[in-house]
């Protein structure tokens, strides 16, 4: 580990997971390992000791000696993997949620599937991500209109997009910095105000929105209801909507 990253430590360690270490008994012994490494994902570890031990593959192995550097054990992930840990943990939680490195609907239809298969009213979470190059994951703008759906369709009810708000503040922050250095206040107008009087957006007259009635409230408890400063009071600009 000292000599290189986390990551490279597994290939040069060697590091394999319990079923694979079984597997590579198996396979030595010239039998095939494929109904192990299936049966075994079901099994907690003292379930796979005594199956691995019934086969005569009582392989030496250490968990702890493979941690990372921060402690955590280390796993092969996979969406079978998932699928098995959404379902020994769905007696304890009210929603569940696999994260997935692309948005690609085949992949939630298994997990969805197999875990509902189990557990079929098991409500299920997904992450809309950001992160994920939509355009590069394979899908037409169709298929992309129709997903949130076609998920829900499968039992993730749960649907959010963790980033949504930043990535709009972003882009509206930065095409209004743009045009407010050529045209001034008029881009202000043009971009902002007028779009949310035709959108009906409430912000259209923002101080509720920041505040201002709580902290007028504040101060008129304070001041015995003699406050001079309230923002909502005479001359709000609100009025001029
Ligand atoms: O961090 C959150 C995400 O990338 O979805």
């Amino acid at each position: 580990m000292r000599k290189g990253t986390d990551k490279d430590w597994e290939e040069r360690s060697g590091c394999m997971t319990f079923p694979d270490a079984v597997a590579k008994a198996l396979k030595a012994k010239g039998q095939d390992p494929a109904k192990w490494l299936q049966d075994s994902r079901k099994m907690s570890i003292d379930q796979m000791r005594k199956a691995a031990a019934d086969m005569g593959c009582d392989v030496f192995f250490d968990w702890n000696s493979a941690r990372s550097v921060e402690g955590y054990f280390r796993i092969k992930g996979s969406t079978e993997f998932c699928i098995e840990r959404a379902i020994a943990f769905a007696p304890y939680a009210d929603c569940i949620w696999m994260e997935t490195g692309k948005p690609i609907l085949a992949q939630a239809t298994q997990f969805a599937k197999e875990v509902r298969a189990a557990v079929p009213h098991q409500m299920l979470a997904y992450n809309l991500s950001p992160s994920f190059n939509w355009d590069s994951a394979g899908m037409t703008d169709a298929q992309m209109e129709s997903f949130i759906w076609d998920l829900a369709k499968l039992g993730f009810c749960w649907q959010f997009i963790t980033l949504a708000g930043f990535h709009c503040d972003a882009l509206s922050i930065d095409l209004f910095a743009k045009e407010y250095s050529k045209h001034g206040a008029a881009a202000y107008v043009q971009m902002i105000q007028r779009k949310e009087r035709e959108n009906k957006v409430e912000t259209l007259t923002h101080q509720k929105w920041s505040g201002s009635e709580i902290v007028d409230e504040m101060g008129n408890i304070v001041s015995g209801g003699l406050s001079s400063t309230g923002i909502m009071s005479a001359g709000v600009t609100e009025k001029q909507f």
